[in-house]
């Protein structure tokens, strides 16, 4: 593809630039790490949170770039350099123009907890109505044929845009995905083009990347100015933030429809939380549902919900969207029910791993709970310090016995992870070994007693320095629970 074709109408200054020889140079690749640069390719330079993608302009001419693309002027450099306002955006637009197609509609869901559960409730129902469907997020790809572990909740715009096309390759018609704030302030969807966009609900995160509340707030609210005017607007009704939310998709020119007890276009009458199941009466549309969502967590309803509207706003039949719900099954790792002990007590495993998630799944499970909660959990290195404390005082609020572990400690010491935890929850006891942890707790199950595994969900990995160790809460449970039996 000419390099013309490819970025000739994205940005002016380089419209103008490509005006010249430079427009006709072959382009055969595109990225924004100079070690996947091959001969033929585009380098656009990034200014990075941890290096100046310029500095690895030489290093990219040297693995065969055909031409360079970034936010400044770079001297000495054999090939073409173009130079533009926001190399992100460009290169979320250049990858999309360069892989072409990809789903007929795809819907992206932003939120602090959530967005894992919605978009797999939303393949699961645009499934069951017989669309081949696919979600993207943190747990990974799932589609027809298709299960593969991922990294990133919102994946680099390159590898994004090259998968969004292989699904359309494969047939899929309907994909919804999750957009991160770190996704949305580093424009890695800007290239999408969305049919529709919600948001589940905001809380402490990430407050280690935004400076502020209202920043990270902002960064979420990106989604709906990436979606094309008068589309629907998916917006959870009950959280603080909904009627800011609901604002801020209004402003941005979009069709806002409310789902919640305070929900227009879903509105939530009657709810009753069952250890297993959420039953509710919904109506939509003039007509009255009874739905019944056969999962454990009181908050599922709310993301079937924002699922369902997605489902509905995209052609889905009302009558069908609601069936489904009865058929969904849980993303894995979110409130997942891993065993009983033989006494009895149930053990699952979750992924809260923010303050609000925790105290969420904790105070979801009290009611069932006739015995003690326990639960181990431990928070990520190199992540929000603060939320540390937090979550320790939320633990020590809604459990009865709190062990505190380690997470993923990556580069930071994880004593000292622990002792900030620990700081703020007296009476807990801590134990390194997540797999130890994990035993000890097992052993102390009762009949009545309720065990939550928080913060690592779904992950097959501990990641200790650099390396990412074997390691999964699930088979850590089965196995504790069976030498226990
Ligand atoms: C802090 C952060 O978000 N970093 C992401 C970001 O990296 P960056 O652009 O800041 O990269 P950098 O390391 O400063 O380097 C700058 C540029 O130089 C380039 N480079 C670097 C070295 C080299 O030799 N050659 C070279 O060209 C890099 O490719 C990059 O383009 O963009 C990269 C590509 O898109 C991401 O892989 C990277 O994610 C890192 C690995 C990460 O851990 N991100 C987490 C925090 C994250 O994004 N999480 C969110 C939220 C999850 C949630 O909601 O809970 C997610 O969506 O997963
Ligand atoms: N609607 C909700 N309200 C509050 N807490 C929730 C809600 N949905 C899920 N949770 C909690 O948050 C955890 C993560 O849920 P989920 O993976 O669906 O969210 P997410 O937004 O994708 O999170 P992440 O950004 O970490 O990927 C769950 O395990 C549960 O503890
Ligand atoms: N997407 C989140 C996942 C955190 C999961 C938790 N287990 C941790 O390592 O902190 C992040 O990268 O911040
Ligand atoms: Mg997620």
């Amino acid at each position: 593809m000419k390099l013309r074709d490819l970025a000739g109408d994205i940005d002016r200054q380089v419209a103008e630039a490509l005006k010249g020889a430079s427009g006709e140079v072959g382009i055969s690749g595109i990225s924004a790490d100079s070690r996947k640069i091959g001969p033929g390719d585009l380098f656009v330079a990034l200014a990075g949170v941890k290096a100046d993608g310029s500095a690895f302009v030489a290093d990219a001419v040297a693995n065969g770039a055909a031409a360079v693309v970034s936010g400044h002027p770079v001297e000495g450099v054999s090939v073409p350099v173009l130079v533009c306002e926001n190399p992100r955006r460009f290169l979320a637009l250049a990858a999309a123009r360069f892989f072409g197609v990809q789903p007929e509609v795809m819907v992206a869901v932003t939120g602090t907890a959530g967005k894992t559960s919605v978009v797999s409730f939303t393949r699961q129902i645009w499934a069951h109505a017989g669309l081949k469907a696919a979600q993207i997020g943190t747990t990974g790809v799932i589609a027809p044929g298709r299960d593969d572990y991922g990294s990133l909740t919102t994946p680099d715009p390159v590898s994004l845009m090259k998968l969004l096309a292989e699904l359309a390759g494969e047939g899929v018609t309907h994909a919804a995905m999750e957009a991160s704030s770190h996704g949305l302030d580093q424009s890695r969807l800007d290239g999408v083009t969305l049919a529709a966009a919600g948001f589940t609900n905001l809380g402490r995160d990430h407050m280690d990347y935004h400076p502020t509340v209202e920043d990270y707030f902002a960064a979420k609210m990106r989604l709906f100015d990436l979606l094309p005017k008068d589309s629907p607007a998916i917006i959870f009704a009950d959280d603080e933030w909904s009627a800011k939310a609901a604002a801020a998709a209004r402003d941005a020119g979009q069709d806002v429809r409310t789902v919640g007890r305070a929900g227009t276009f879903i509105t939530v009458k009657r709810v009753e939380h069952l250890r297993d199941a959420q039953i509710a009466e919904v109506h939509h549309a003039g007509e009255i549902y009874e739905v019944r969502v056969p999962l454990a967590g009181d908050f599922q309803i709310s993301n079937a919900l924002v699922a369902a509207g997605f489902a509905i706003s995209t052609g889905v039949k009302p009558a069908v969207a609601f069936e489904a719900l009865g058929k969904l099954k849980g993303a894995p790792g979110r409130l997942e029910l891993v065993g009983k002990a033989k006494n009895g007590a149930l053990t699952y495993v979750d992924y809260a791993h923010k303050p609000d998630a925790l105290a969420n799944v904790l105070a979801s499970v009290r009611p069932f709970t006739s015995g003690r909660i326990v639960v181990v959990f431990g928070c990520g290195g190199d992540r929000d310090k603060g939320k540390r404390p937090i979550m320790g005082e939320i633990a020590t609020k809604f459990a009865d016995i709190v062990i505190v572990t380690d997470d993923n400690p990556r580069s930071e010491v994880p004593e000292t992870i622990r002792s900030e935890i620990m700081a703020a929850a007296p009476g807990a006891t801590e134990i390194a070994d997540r797999r130890a942890a994990i035993r000890h707790a097992v052993a102390l199950l009762q009949g009545g007693d309720t065990l939550i595994v928080a913060g690592k969900g779904h992950e097959e990995g501990q990641i200790v320095g650099a390396t990412v160790l074997p390691f999964s809460d699930h088979a850590e449970v089965l196995t504790a629970l069976e030498e226990g039996s």
